[in-house]
Order: C-alpha cells, then structure tokens, then sequence
C-alpha cells in the first residue's frame, strides 16, 4: 500500500469513510477512542490490532488506559496521512465492531 501522502480529493473521499475518526488539531493524522468493559477487553483489542500493524509495517500511536484505547494514525515516512492509515482505521473499526470486543455500552 502507497505511503504517498493523500490527494485532497482522496483525503476528502476517504475521511469520510471513516466517519467515527477526528481530526488531529495542528497534524496531518486522525484519532479516535474506544472504551471497553475492562482493561482485558482494552488489551485484546491492542493485541489484535498489534498483529495487523506487523503484517502491514505501519504501527499506531495508542494510549491506553484500564478500559480505554485512545489511537491516532499518521504515516511518519510521509509525515501525514496515507492509504495505510485509514486501512487501519478501517482495521480497528471492524475488531471494534465484532461482537466478541466487549465494547463499553
Ligand atoms: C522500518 C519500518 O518499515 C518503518 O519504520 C515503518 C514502520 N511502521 C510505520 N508506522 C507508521 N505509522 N508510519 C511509518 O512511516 C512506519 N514505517
């Protein structure tokens, strides 16, 4: 996958196809938080989003703490967004879909 960054028109397309994911003030990169039942849920959920960053050679930026994982995606070879970063966003949205996350609420 390209680690060119994104043409306005792509950026415009594919942003809103990652509709839960912010914008980071005064960065080329998207965030967003997910809450779980508990911090095991919280960490399987790093874990299988850990092994999807290895296969693909592009890794988060995460925070977590007890129940929450904060992510914000950027391509640091192209210092902002590419194709790799909302396929991960796409990657997390979908183990956070799946129905054995414990998502909270
Ligand atoms: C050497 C290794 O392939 C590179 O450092 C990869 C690793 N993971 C990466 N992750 C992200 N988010 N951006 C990169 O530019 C990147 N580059």
């Amino acid at each position: 996958m390209p680690t060119r960054p994104l043409t306005e028109d792509e950026r415009r397309d594919l942003l809103a196809s990652v509709p839960h994911w912010d914008a980071v003030p005064g960065r080329d990169a998207i965030r967003r938080s997910f809450r779980f039942v508990d911090f095991g849920a919280a960490f399987a959920f790093m874990a299988r989003l850990a092994a999807h960053a290895e296969r693909h050679d592009h890794h988060p930026e995460w925070f977590n703490v007890y129940d929450r994982v904060d992510i914000t995606l950027s391509t640091h070879e192209a210092n902002g967004l590419t194709h790799r970063d909302i396929d991960f966003a796409r990657q997390a949205d979908a183990a956070y879909a799946d129905p054995g996350a414990r998502r909270e609420g």
